[in-house]
């Protein structure tokens, strides 16, 4: 999708998630500058990498793979200190007694994927046999002992659920590391940064103004939650109070210590510099 020169392109994604910081961003009045593509998380990161997006929440794992590319916007992710209650294994057995059978992994999902192969390698001892499978949890749990779903998938199987363990795995890794857990960033790529600084600027703004108002006026949110995806107001009032959209040193010190263990474990190949988007001309870089 190759972009007009005077459209910037952004990602989105497909999950309830994202609301908070993008449920009362001005879409129709921007719609001559501004295209939203709505996509799973991994669609997401895959055309954020290939230029065809120039700017996405995206998977903190997908930016390990290519940080050279990108900077971060402060103050914008998706985090959880604790409970996350969409990043969920269901299991047949407890996780110790499945830590070396069959895991089906979400399509959607790169951050989960890669956290739950650390908790299960660094902290059970386990090397079982992953395979990816599309996000339906009664045919994944057909070939394997435990399967991972992210975002509202992980959501729907959860309240339709009566025959499976369930882990939340943000509340998993707070309890093994008492660290924040950081599922997406905002990602820009660097050549939109250097060709449009002023456009990239107003989107920054934009942004922080459209999660201020998502923390202060929820009601439409969260009933608009309630009728695309289910569940009742007092789930998803908590739902989207555990989540946090911040992106400062606690959940950047979360991140690096996930960038660590996934370096140990060779699922990436370097160390990770985050690299915020400032408005100045070179973007500050944080080394760890
Ligand atoms: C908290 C969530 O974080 C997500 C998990 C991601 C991943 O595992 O790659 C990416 C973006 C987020 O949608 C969620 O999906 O509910």
């Amino acid at each position: 999708m190759s972009r007009k020169m005077d459209i910037i392109r952004i990602g989105e994604i497909d999950y309830t998630n994202v609301w908070p910081i993008l449920y009362h961003f001005p879409k129709k009045e921007y719609e001559n500058q501004i295209q939203f593509v709505s996509e799973v998380p991994t669609k997401l990161n895959h055309a954020l990498s290939n230029g065809e997006l120039d700017m996405a929440p995206i998977s903190s794992f997908a930016y390990a793979e290519s940080f050279q590319e990108y900077v971060l916007f402060p103050d914008l992710s998706v985090s959880s200190f604790g409970k996350v209650n969409s990043i969920l294994l269901f299991h047949k057995k407890p996780i110790e007694e499945i830590a070396n059978l069959r895991i089906a992994l979400t399509t959607a999902s790169a951050t989960s994927v890669n956290l739950l192969k650390i908790i299960i390698h660094k902290f059970y001892g386990g090397n079982p046999q992953y395979f990816y499978a599309e996000p339906n949890l009664e045919n994944m749990l057909k070939k394997a002992d435990a399967a991972l779903l992210i975002g509202d998938d992980a959501i729907q199987a959860k309240w339709m659920n009566s025959k499976y363990e369930v882990t939340d795995l943000g509340e998993l890794w707070t309890d093994l590391t008492n660290s924040w857990m950081t599922f997406a960033v905002w990602a820009v790529r660097k050549d939109i940064v250097k060709e449009k600084p002023k456009l990239v600027q107003q989107i920054f703004r934009l942004l922080q103004e459209s999660k201020e108002r998502g923390l202060k006026d929820r009601k439409k949110m969260l009933s608009e939650a309630q009728a695309r995806i289910g569940g009742s107001k007092s789930f998803w009032e908590k739902y989207f109070s555990e989540l946090s959209h911040d992106f400062g040193q606690f959940q950047k010190n979360g991140l690096k210590l996930y960038y660590q263990y996934a370096r140990d474990m060779k699922l990436i190949s370097e160390q990770v510099p985050i690299q915020m988007w400032t408005n100045r001309e070179s973007p500050e870089i944080i080394k760890y």
